[in-house]
C-alpha cells in the first residue's frame, strides 16, 4: 500500500475523515471537540472493526502534541448502510496495516503489584492498561500480587502453553522475580522465550526507560501498547553465583558507592528519587573506596570502539523491520526439556594485575582473565543503558551481544565525582578519564572487608564474594522498535548529524 486509503462518512451533521498512508492514520471529525484531529502512528491503532449495528469503532493511543504523553482514543462513528462495504474495507486495510507480522489477541499473564513503588501499579492497570488490552482484544489472566515471591512462584508454574506473554505492572524488582521463577521452571529455557515486558510501576523502572525510550519509558499506554504489540527482543541474563546459590540478574550488580546510597537510603524512602542524591552526595563527601578485588574476563576497552559498535548494530536492526511474532513458547521442542546453562569453573586464584586503559592482551592470563586491584569508589556492571531514569549506566550496551558492560569508578577528586552526577542522566560519565568502561565475557568481586553492599537489580545481597557471567540470548523482552531505544553518541556530536 503506498497510496493513502480513505473513508469519509457522515453522521447526523458531522463528517469523520479518515486516511491512512503506510506509516500514519489521520482522522478529522468536525462532531469532536476533545480530538477534532489525530496524526497518530500505525503501530498505534490498537484495534478497528465495523460493529453489527453499523458503528465504525476505532481505538488508538495518540498525542496531543508532539511531547505529550501518550493518551486512549475511542472513535466511533454511526453509519448508514451505503458507508458499510467502504467502511468495511477501511477497517481491513487499517487492521492489517497496524498488526503487520504481529499475532492479534494475544494472551497476556498479568502480574500487578499494588505494593510497587509509590503504590500506583492498581491504578495505573485498572484505568490505563486494563482499558488497552481490553480494546485490543486480548486474552487477560490477572494476579495481583498478595507477598513477596508471589510473582516468581507464578512465573515458575506457568502454563506455557496458555500465554504469548508475561506482562508485569511494577517496577524492575518483580521483573527480576519472573525471570528467576522461569529459571526454576521444569522447562526453563522454554519458559525463557517466553516475552517478558514491564508497565512502569515501581520506583525504579529502567527497564521500561530501556525498551520504550526516554520520552515514553514511564508513559503506561506505551508500555501497554508494547505488550499488545511489541516485537520479540532476545536479551542476556547474568548468573550470579554466591557460594552455592545462584540467582539470575537481568539489570545490574554494583558495589561501592552506588550500592550503597541505594541500600543505606532506604528510610528516606519518603523522599522519593532525591533520597539517591542525597546518599551520592554523602558518599562524595566519605569518598569511601570499595573494599574489593576485580578479576574481569576482559573482550573490549576501548570507548570509542563501543560506541561504534553501538551505531553499527544499531543501523543493522532497521526501525520497524518487518515484524516478527514472538516466538510461541510451544514452538519450542515440547518433547526434550533443555536445562538452564551450566556454569563455568572459577577463573584461577592469582591472576595478572593490569592497569587499564593500558590492558594488553598480555596482561591477561591463558583464559583471558586480568585481575584490578586499584582503588575504586564503585564498580557498577549490567545490560540496558539506564539502570534508572536519572541514570544512564551503560550508553554502549546491547540487548544480546554476549557480554556484560563493566563501569569502575576510579578513585578521583570530589569535583570529578560531582560532575559525573550532573550529566549521568544523558551518560556522558562515559568520556571521564577516571571512569572504566569494559565489556567482558564474566567477572569475580571478592571483598576483602566485610563492611559493604552488594545490590542486585536493586534487590540487597550478602557483602560477599560473587562471579557473574553471561548467557547470550536466555530471555526474551518486547520492544517497539528492535534495540535499547536511548541515543548515545561522541562527545559534541549533535543528534542525526551523520
Ligand atoms: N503484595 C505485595 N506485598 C509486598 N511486597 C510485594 C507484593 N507483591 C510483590 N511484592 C514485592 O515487591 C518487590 C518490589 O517490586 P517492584 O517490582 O514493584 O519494584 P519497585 O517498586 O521498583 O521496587 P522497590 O520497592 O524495591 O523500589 C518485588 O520484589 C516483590 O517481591
Amino acid at each position: 500500500m503506498d497510496a493513502p486509503i480513505s473513508l469519509s462518512v457522515a453522521s447526523g451533521h458531522h463528517i469523520s475523515t479518515f486516511s491512512l498512508t503506510p506509516t500514519s492514520l489521520l482522522v478529522s471529525r468536525t462532531g469532536d471537540k476533545k480530538w477534532p484531529q489525530i496524526e497518530t502512528d500505525v503501530y498505534n491503532v490498537i484495534w478497528a472493526e465495523l460493529t453489527d449495528n453499523n458503528v465504525l469503532e476505532i481505538s488508538l493511543l495518540a498525542r496531543k502534541k508532539k511531547s505529550a504523553p501518550l493518551s486512549f482514543v475511542q472513535i466511533n462513528v454511526n453509519l448508514h448502510d451505503k458507508d458499510k462495504v467502504a467502511a468495511n474495507a477501511f477497517t481491513d486495510a487499517l487492521m492489517s496495516a497496524a498488526y503487520t507480522g504481529v499475532k492479534r489477541q494475544r494472551r497476556l499473564k498479568v502480574l500487578v503489584n499494588p505494593k510497587s513503588g509509590p503504590g500506583n501499579a492498581v491504578q495505573h492497570y485498572i484505568k490505563q492498561v486494563e482499558p488497552i488490552f481490553r480494546a485490543a482484544r486480548c486474552l487477560i489472566d490477572t494476579t495481583f500480587t498478595t507477598h513477596v515471591k508471589h510473582g516468581l512462584d507464578i512465573a515458575k508454574e506457568l502454563p506455557l502453553d496458555d500465554f504469548d506473554v508475561v506482562v508485569t505492572v511494577s517496577g524492575d524488582g518483580l521483573v527480576h522475580e519472573v525471570l528467576n521463577g522461569f529459571a526454576a521452571h521444569a522447562d526453563p529455557t522454554r519458559a525463557f522465550r517466553t516475552p517478558l515486558t514491564p508497565v512502569p510501576s515501581g520506583s525504579g523502572n529502567g527497564l521500561a526507560v530501556n525498551l520504550l525510550g526516554v520520552q515514553d519509558g514511564y508513559d503506561v499506554a506505551a508500555a501497554a501498547l508494547n505488550a499488545v504489540k511489541g516485537l520479540p527482543m532476545s536479551v542476556d541474563l547474568f548468573s550470579v553465583t554466591q557460594k552455592d546459590r545462584r540467582v539470575f540478574s537481568f539489570m545490574s550488580q554494583v558495589v561501592g558507592l552506588l550500592a550503597d546510597l541505594d541500600l543505606r537510603t532506604e528510610r528516606l524512602r519518603f523522599m522519593g528519587s532525591n533520597r539517591f542524591i542525597l546518599g551520592y552526595l554523602h558518599g562524595v563527601i566519605v569518598k569511601r573506596r570499595c573494599p574489593v578485588k576485580l578479576s574481569i574476563k576482559v573482550a573490549e576497552a576501548d570507548k570509542h570502539r563501543m560506541v561504534h559498535n553501538l551505531h553499527n548494530s544499531r543501523s543493522k536492526t532497521t526501525l520497524r523491520s518487518p515484524r516478527a511474532e514472538p516466538p510461541s513458547p510451544d514452538s519450542g521442542p515440547a518433547t526434550s526439556k533443555s536445562p538452564l546453562p551450566p556454569m563455568s569453573p572459577l577463573p584461577p586464584l592469582s591472576l595478572p594485575s593490569a592497569t587499564l586503559p593500558e590492558l594488553q592482551h598480555t596482561d591477561a592470563d591463558a583464559d583471558g582473565w586480568i585481575a584490578f586491584d586499584k582503588p575504586l569508589v564503585y564498580m557498577y556492571a549490567g545490560k540496558g543503558p539506564y539502570v534508572s531514569r536519572d541514570l544512564m549506566q551503560f550508553p554502549v550496551s546491547l540487548p544480546d551481544d554476549g557480554l556484560i558492560d563493566i563501569v569502575i569508578q576510579e578513585m578521583t577528586s570530589r569535583r570529578v565525582l560531582l560532575h559525573g552526577m550532573e550529566v549521568a542522566h544523558k551518560g556522558e560519565q562515559y568520556w571521564l578519564e577516571s571512569q572504566r568502561y569494559l565489556k567482558a565475557q564474566a567477572y569475580r568481586v571478592e571483598p576483602y572487608s566485610k563492611k559493604g553492599c552488594l545490590a542486585v537489580d536493586g534487590e540487597a545481597y550478602p557483602f560477599e564474594a560473587f562471579q557473574v557471567e553471561v548467557h547470550q540470548g536466555l530471555a526474551t523482552l518486547l520492544s517497539p522498535c528492535g534495540f535499547y531505544k536511548v541515543e548515545f553518541d561522541f562527545p559534541g556530536k549533535k543528534k542525526g548529524a551523520p
